[in-house]
């Protein structure tokens, strides 16, 4: 048993280092057998250091999109929502459709599973498993955010409505869930640079408080990109962009595809 296990270790881990497509892992794990040992696959896929993925490849099918709007959005939410999805796409004087500078990205939970190689992962990570900012099932009780990523500038931005249920002082918004946010605003902009990464470090200032309720804006931007490392920089606005609320500093440690197993 154990070594047909071993076996399916070893042609999961070299199917997924010559990057097959989702289609094939998919078939991969539905072939698996029952008894296969998940610890040797979790630390044979430690050892792979070489899988490359495109960094953000999405996919328009799969399930619910919690980047999208939903009635819990107050209309300063839907009203930046809709600037930045307006310049997702730009139309011709001929009235052709092509991409515009922004990038809408779908919520994380959704993304993972429809990656290269994360028909995989999903069967570790996606059966119970959810981004816990996406967790919460009351709209707008918790963390409504969308965000957008601008390719060329190698910036992205973030629009979030903060819930009642992330109170820290009366009436304002937990220094834990802005740093929640400024962690997976700037995790997020630094898998989509640079594919799969893990926070080593951000360094947090808060300089004005955040009330609860109210819609802000997230901002990230690349500071260095060097090998392994990404470094980022975050700042959380007001809406207009006339008050700055947190600044952050992040920096993103590239990792294989094991690593995010462990
Ligand atoms: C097939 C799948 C496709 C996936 C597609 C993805 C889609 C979705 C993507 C994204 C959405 C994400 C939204 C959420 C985001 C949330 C992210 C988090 O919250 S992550 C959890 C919190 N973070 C941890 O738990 C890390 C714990 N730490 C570690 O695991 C390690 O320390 C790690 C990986 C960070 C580094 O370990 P090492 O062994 O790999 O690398 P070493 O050699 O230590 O460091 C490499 C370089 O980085 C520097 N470095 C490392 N840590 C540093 C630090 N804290 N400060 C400064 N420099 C540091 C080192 O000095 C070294 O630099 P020199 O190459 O020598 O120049």
């Amino acid at each position: 048993m154990l070594g047909r296990g071993l076996q399916m270790t070893r042609v999961i881990c070299r199917l997924m280092s010559r990057k097959l497509s989702a289609g094939l892992h998919r078939n991969i794990l539905k072939n698996m057998h029952p008894s296969i040992d998940i610890w040797s696959v979790r630390s044979s896929l430690k050892n792979i250091r070489s899988v490359t993925m495109a960094p953000w490849p999405f996919s328009s099918s799969g399930p619910r999109d919690y980047s999208l709007p939903n009635p819990s959005w107050r209309s300063e939410m839907q009203r930046l929502y809709e600037h930045y999805n307006s310049m997702c796409e730009v139309e011709t004087e001929g009235g052709e459709k092509l991409k515009g500078p922004w990038i809408r990205l779908a919520s994380y939970n959704r993304a993972l599973k429809y990656a290269p190689g994360g028909q995989c992962l999903s069967k570790f990570l996606q059966a119970k498993a959810r981004l816990f900012t996406r967790n919460i099932e009351e709209q707008g009780a918790g963390f409504e955010y969308v965000v957008f990523v601008n390719k060329q500038e190698k910036t992205c931005v973030c629009v979030f409505q903060a819930g009642h249920l992330l109170e820290g002082p009366p009436g304002l918004v937990h220094g834990g869930a802005i740093a929640t946010i400024m962690d997976s605003v700037t995790g997020t902009h630094a898998a989509y640079l640079s594919g799969p990464v893990m926070t080593a470090n951000l360094t947090i200032n808060y300089r004005s408080p955040i009330p609860l309720g109210s819609v802000v804006l997230v901002h990230s931007s690349v500071g260095e990109i060097d090998g392994r490392k990404t470094l980022l920089s975050c700042q959380v606005t007001s809406s207009d962009g006339s008050k700055l609320h947190t600044e952050a500093t992040g920096l993103f440690i590239s990792v294989s595809v094991g690593n995010l197993l462990m």
